[in-house]
């Protein structure tokens, strides 16, 4: 089966999309992370399936599976280079676009700069909607927000962080450190992601505030591991920010591979995103 993709990235956080509009895009979990392989496969951290719509208030589907085979629910970098994607390959004259994702319905716009803004919708905090099991934990309020404790088996004993909770479609667990670039992401992060009080595992983001108008970001990404650079994980955070009164919006994102800006006028309303969606290459893959 040979199937036509195109590699993108959004601030260095790197797709293959297939068009499933036009050619059968059929695959296994075995076939996405052969795929997404950075030795053996194409390499990527998501892999994104752009459909026919089904809803008819929407001009797409697009379904997103991370590098471990995995599908999810949200994927903001993936939005935008979805856009870009319709847009580049004339299969839409809209603008903005609606699309259908497994965490609902969001709205994308393209710039004549070619970022792309995308209206991520609201946030959620309750430990049900991330999921997250706070059963025997007592929450610390922080502003408006609820910091939970985190207890993490490390090799030198038993360490606890606190991490604010956000879903925007997937789950985050955010924590504040003083200096993003000495922060322990990759013995950390994959303990949090599969810390067994996140019944679906989680993402697991790291803030360092600069001022109240911007953050330095590392995420350790679910089923990706640290990317360069996370969309949904960059709203998390200026969200939890501004829900512990530390950030006001708007605020600008450093990730290692780029930056967004994120605005959110708080409790109620929806999160905007803006940044780069950039196409590197076309290919075709014989499976
Ligand atoms: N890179 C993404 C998030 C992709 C999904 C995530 N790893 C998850 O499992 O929820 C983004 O830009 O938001």
């Amino acid at each position: 089966m040979k199937l036509k993709f195109t590699k993108m990235h959004g601030a260095g956080n790197d797709f293959i999309v297939f068009d499933a509009c036009t050619q059968k895009v059929d695959l296994t979990a075995e076939q996405f992370r052969f795929i997404a392989d950075r030795r053996f496969g194409i390499g990527a951290d998501q892999i994104l399936i752009v459909e026919k719509p089904q809803n008819p208030a929407t001009d797409f589907r697009y379904r997103i599976f991370n590098a471990d085979g995995g599908e999810v629910e949200q994927c903001g970098n993936g939005a935008r280079a979805f856009a870009r994607f319709v847009t580049v390959f004339n299969m839409t004259d809209r603008n903005p676009v609606r699309v259908e994702t497994k965490a609902g319905i969001i709205e994308l716009r393209v710039e004549k700069n070619g970022n792309v803004t995308v209206n991520m919708g609201k946030p959620e905090f309750s430990p049900d909607r991330i999921p997250f099991d706070a059963s025997g934990l007592k929450g610390k309020p922080a502003g408006d927000d609820m910091i939970w404790p985190l207890a993490l088996e490390l090799p030198k004993g038993l360490q606890t962080i606190e991490v604010s909770l956000v879903s925007m479609g997937n789950p985050h667990a955010v924590q504040i450190v003083e200096n993003v670039d000495k922060a322990p992401v990759g013995e950390t992060g994959p303990l949090i992601e599969n810390h067994a009080r996140f019944p679906n595992r989680t993402n697991a983001g790291f803030m360092e505030i600069e001022n109240r108008h911007s953050i330095k970001l590392r995420v350790f990404e679910r089923g990706a591991g640290e990317t360069l650079a996370c969309g949904t994980g960059a709203c998390a955070a200026v969200v939890a920010g501004i829900r512990r009164k530390l950030l006001d919006s708007p605020v600008t994102v450093k990730a290692r591979g780029g930056t967004l800006e994120i605005t959110w006028n708080g409790n109620g309303h929806e999160v905007t995103m803006t940044g780069p969606a950039v196409i590197v290459f076309n290919g075709e893959i014989d499976l």
